[in-house]
């Protein structure tokens, strides 16, 4: 393994986890499940990270997503720029609020209306209290494995840390909350029909990735999206698209325009703030206008629609609307990528699953489809883990853990691919001693 200088991180991770809980603000930054400690970054350009010892890293988490453009982007640090000397914050209303909800609007096929706030996991704890206050019924039903943020309502079968740490379901959630959430197998339509007439008139919503990026990347088998539209429908239910990952990404429209399945309402985040912290939820006029002060469902926030935050989005946002041809330039290059690691560990007899949807994709160290959860659990975490190294000493920085996607940005470029390539070959080749 080429050596790595970790001096300045490891001194760092020292002091930090003295201070803060493992030593991070996420659980997903830390490197429980493949060993060592984190790398504590520096700066950012392009495609490129630099840490706080001088080492260079080709980003495949682009800050989990939301760094479509790769990191620091012309176009969005002048927007900051330009909005910084205005103030920071005003709780009060601005211009680009409106133009912000404009874009929204326009952009996301089934958003006619949308209220702003700071996070994903604002965004989904919002849109179901606006489904229960909407049918005036209690239960939600979640996916195993989907995640979607922190909210209590959501930390039971969840994916992402939760998976990786072994904590799924997390203990703080009291079980009043717990027996709220209902839970069917990803991909599994007659599971999912059945908990719905199993429980007559007493879901308020449905809520999903449409690809799963928290379990690894899933995606959604055949008719399954439109199988679900249909179940709603019929039994009164508002269908939430958690887009936070997929938004702006899969496509300008996200999934629900990828796939042609049209949710009430849709919750966004990462992509929308340009690397501020923005989260969004809308939908369909007559739910959104349940919310305060139009209606009775209270939901606020100090910093909602913050004028940097929005500066930022919308510079990214408006990139992309007026840049179409990039999805189809980060499909190539991201396919490249998928299709070059599926051979690679084919040549080496390992026969892996390579997941992809657009820009979204990761390796399961498994031979066996990839369609769900329980699927996803049959990867092999120590090979996973022993991988992740390889990778980091040759400047490689991937999520560590199986249980998470790589996001591509347009900084990728086709020599970068290479890098990556003879960076999988010689790693794979490590993680498994051949
Ligand atoms: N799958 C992980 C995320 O998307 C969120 C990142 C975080 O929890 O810090």
């Amino acid at each position: 393994m080429p050596d790595l200088n970790l001096s300045t991180s490891d001194q760092l991770f020292t002091r930090a986890k003295d201070l803060m809980p493992g030593g991070v603000n996420s659980p997903v930054r830390a490197f429980r499940a493949v060993g060592g400690h984190p790398v504590f970054m520096k700066s950012a350009q392009g495609a490129w990270l630099t840490d706080v010892d001088g080492n260079r890293y080709l980003d495949f988490i682009n800050s989990w997503g939301p760094m479509i453009l790769g990191h620091a982007p012309q176009v969005v640090l002048d927007a900051v720029q330009h909005a910084l000397p205005d103030s920071l914050s005003f709780g009060a209303p601005t211009r680009r609020e409106v133009e912000m909800a404009e874009l929204i609007c326009e952009m996301v096929p089934s958003v006619e209306k949308v209220r702003l706030v700071n996070s994903g996991t604002e965004a989904t704890m919002s849109a179901i209290r606006v489904a229960r206050g909407y049918t005036g019924r209690a239960k939600i039903l979640k996916f195993e494995g989907c995640y979607h943020g922190h909210g209590d309502s959501f930390l039971i079968s969840a994916g992402s840390g939760a998976l990786t740490l072994g904590t799924p379901d997390s203990p703080g959630v009291t079980q009043g909350v717990a027996q709220d959430t209902l839970t069917a197998p990803y991909n599994d339509l007659a599971a999912t029909r059945q908990i719905l007439e199993a429980n007559p008139g007493q879901i308020a919503a449905m809520i999903i990735e449409p690809v799963v990026g928290n379990i690894g990347l899933v995606p959604p088998a055949e008719g399954f999206l439109q199988g679900l539209r249909e179940l709603c429908t019929q039994h009164g239910i508002v269908f939430i698209f958690d887009e936070v990952m997929t938004g702006f990404r899969l496509a300008r429209g996200g999934a629900q325009e990828l796939f042609g399945v049209l949710p009430d309402l849709t919750t966004l985040g990462k992509i929308i703030g340009g690397g501020m912290p923005v989260g969004a939820y809308g939908g369909r006029r007559d739910i959104m206008d349940q919310v305060a002060p139009a209606g009775k469902v209270y939901q606020a926030g100090t910093l909602s629609g913050n004028p940097i935050a929005t500066a930022a989005g919308l510079a990214q946002l408006r990139y992309l609307q007026e840049h179409p041809e990039l999805y189809q330039e980060l499909d190539r290059i991201s396919a490249r990528l998928a299709d070059g690691t599926r051979q690679i560990a084919a040549e080496l007899g390992l026969n892996y699953t390579v997941n992809r949807v657009g820009s979204m994709w990761n390796v399961f160290f498994t031979a066996q489809p990839v369609t769900d959860l329980a699927s996803a659990k049959t990867s092999d975490l120590e090979a996973f883990g022993r991988y992740f190294r390889a990778m980091l000493h040759r400047g490689m920085y991937l999520a560590p853990s199986q249980y998470e996607a790589v996001f591509i940005s347009t900084a990728m470029t086709d020599d970068l691919v290479d890098l990556y390539l003879t960076a999988c070959r010689e790693s794979m080749r490590e993680a498994h001693g051949l």
